[in-house]
């Protein structure tokens, strides 16, 4: 066990567990190689749409502008109202890639041990809309819902780049109770089970503490992978 004498950036232990029912949080689960090569691709697609309709963009929420961007693969998530949408003005959404559907699929089987309501749908299941979100250090996101799918499989979850801290609250409301869990570069976290429907947010990027190597310098990446369709 590190103890407060140990060396400075020695890291406390973090087991894999789950952190509320259905909710199971896999840290250091990607390798940093595999992170950058996400990244790259992600790039690579956010290029590829660069002054379409499907740019990268920071969504005009009913509460204001998102500091975000989110870019939508396979179904883009439209706001007023919101929902998934196959094409916008006549552009379709980029298909998602194999090595998310790949991640999709591990991210499952790896999960399955620590918790039975995510185990049931290991094998079965269909990752139909990926959004890559882009946190500069000072980006956040509110309090939410996922509540655009119509599917209660779970939400896959992986982070890249600087420390977000999760906050996990309840399905009742935006207040307490919640958890905070700090999601480093690697981490996944998948949220299914009773928890599916909880708020969640990200209140606040730790800057500077991307890991040398995972593709990105500066800011964070969460990519979230869900299945929309029941
Ligand atoms: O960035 C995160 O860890 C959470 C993202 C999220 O809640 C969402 O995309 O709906
Ligand atoms: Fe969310």
């Amino acid at each position: 066990m590190p103890t407060l004498f140990d060396a400075p950036g020695a890291r406390f232990p973090r087991p894999s567990r789950e952190v509320a029912s259905g909710v199971v949080h896999l840290p250091d689960w990607l390798p940093l190689g595999e992170q950058a090569a996400l990244v790259g691709e992600a790039r690579g697609i956010a290029r590829s749409v660069a002054g379409t309709p499907l740019a990268m963009t920071r969504p005009q929420l009913r509460s204001g502008q998102m500091s975000v961007h989110i870019l939508s693969l396979g179904q883009h998530w439209a706001t007023n109202p919101y929902r998934y949408v196959t094409s916008v003005d006549g552009v379709p959404v980029p298909p998602i890639p194999a090595s998310f559907h790949d991640l999709a699929a591990r991210a499952l089987a790896d999960a399955a041990s620590l918790s039975p309501s995510l185990a049931a749908w290991s094998g079965k299941y269909r990752a139909e809309a990926a959004l890559v979100n882009y946190y500069a250090p000072e980006s956040t996101m509110g309090m939410h819902q996922d509540a655009n799918e119509l599917s209660e499989a779970p939400v896959i979850s992986l982070s890249i780049g600087d420390t977000g801290i999760f906050r996990l609250g309840n399905t009742e409301n935006r207040n307490r109770p919640w958890v905070d869990v700090p999601l480093l570069s690697g981490d996944l976290i998948i949220f299914g089970g009773e928890h599916r429907r909880a708020f969640h947010g990200v209140p606040r990027i730790e800057a500077d503490t991307a890991p040398e190597g995972c593709g990105l310098d500066r800011g964070r990446i969460n990519i979230t992978i869900r299945q929309v369709a029941l």
